[in-house]
């Protein structure tokens, strides 16, 4: 099992609320729906409730009275929507997999209702506010859904045709008014939905630069530069976090068999490759992704082995000695041999011991294993 490195916690606290594009949508869709009802909540009552909001007398509507209750009914039609545009944008609900069907079922019931009612409203009762409610309906939609086009439409497309219609009823067919109007609306609904549209792509686009600074920063901060292994402070994080998760493992520390003599002999900045060299060998010599290879500082490196048995660590000890004779980097003022070798100590973690403990106990078998003459480990 991997551990997971604490730096990822980290992550997971700034952590996107989104994924990817589909979860952004999901996370819209939860802030757009309750918007929505709030919506249709308002216009459904403001008819409900004409007597006492607006001091309406149904007495003045002169045709088709035998409608009224029909639309009464509708509006507790559109509050039972309401409700369920409440229920379905709750996360879970949006994360089911018969959301979108559902919520398309919801929104024809609304359009169906509201469209009724506003071919009642204009063609038979003459309502002046008839037309801004359609209007109105219709852009607070695209405002709410732009980027779920299938959802937009469900709504929009038969309110759309039954308010036109109902132009047409009352003046008798098309003219080049009434074309003049509704297209000019349907330009505005066009022209709006792009534009959100356009600052929905481009905030994706800004979010998803700003997610690849974070991880580059990210790296940067848990990287060493010039071995391309984890530094000080992602080893010391992790080894905590194995810890703190009681998580068993074993550590190799390992150091550069004369280094400094290497230094000395072939210059800093071949010192440096060399670095780099071996750390490609210790590389090599683990299963990624489950082992971490850290420039513990210097020539000195740690490598943490989750669940690694003591026959497992001396394994991966000789793979490392196996690596670098393969590699065979030159060291000519080496006692021990005529490439670059290390040495090692070994240990694993214990119940109680923290961190620190447990790389005190590795420098000391590291510190035995240079005793009794390098290029070898100690348990
Ligand atoms: N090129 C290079 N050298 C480094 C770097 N970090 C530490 N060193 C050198 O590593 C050498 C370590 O020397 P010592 O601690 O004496 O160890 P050693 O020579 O390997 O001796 P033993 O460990 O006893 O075998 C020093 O000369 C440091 O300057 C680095 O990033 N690049």
């Amino acid at each position: 099992m991997k551990i997971s490195p604490p730096h990822d916690n980290r992550v997971s606290e700034t952590a996107p609320q989104w994924l990817n594009r589909h979860d952004m949508v999901n996370h819209a869709l939860a802030r757009a729906l309750p918007f929505l009802a709030c919506v249709h909540a308002t216009f459904s009552l403001m008819v409900l409730l004409r007597f006492r909001l607006m001091g309406y007398d149904d007495a003045t509507i002169l045709t088709a009275r035998e409608l009224i209750p029909v639309i009464d009914m509708l509006m507790c039609v559109v509050l039972a929507g309401v409700v369920m545009l409440v229920v379905l944008s709750h996360r879970k609900m949006i994360c089911s997999p018969h959301f979108r069907i559902r919520c398309q079922v919801v929104l024809l019931l609304l359009s169906a209702a509201w469209s009724f009612s506003a071919f009642v409203f204009t063609a038979f009762w003459h309502l002046p506010f008839a037309f801004p409610l359609s209007v109105t309906l219709l852009l607070s939609t695209v405002v709410a859904l732009y980027f779920h086009l299938s959802l937009l439409l469900c709504f929009v497309l038969p309110l759309w045709f039954m308010s036109f219609s109902a132009s047409l009823y009352i003046n008798q067919g098309i003219n080049a008014r009434i074309l003049l109007i509704w297209g000019g609306c349907t330009l505005i609904f066009i022209y709006s939905r792009w534009l959100l549209v356009r600052w929905f792509n481009e905030a994706w686009q800004r979010y998803n630069e700003n997610q690849l600074l974070v991880s580059r920063l990210d790296t940067m901060a848990h990287q060493d530069a010039l071995t391309q292994t984890a530094n000080r402070r992602a080893l010391e994080d992790h080894l905590q976090h194995a810890v703190a998760q009681q998580i068993p493992f074993s550590i190799i520390i390992l150091d550069v068999d004369y280094f400094k003599r290497y230094n000395d002999n072939y210059g800093h900045q071949a010192g440096d490759k060399c670095l780099a060299n071996v750390a490609d060998a210790l590389k090599s010599a683990v299963r990624t992704p489950e082992d971490l290879v850290a420039r513990y500082g210097g020539e000195e490196f740690v490598i943490v082995l989750p669940h690694a048995s003591q026959q497992d660590t001396e394994r991966v000890a000789q793979r490392i000695q196996q690596c670098l004779a393969e590699k065979a980097l030159p060291h000519e003022k080496s006692e021990v041999s005529g490439w670059v070798t290390v040495s090692m100590g070994l240990a694993n973690s214990e119940n109680g011991k923290n961190a620190n403990e447990i790389i005190a106990t590795a420098d000391a078998a590291l510190y035995r294993a240079k005793q009794s003459g390098r290029n070898r480990w100690a348990y």
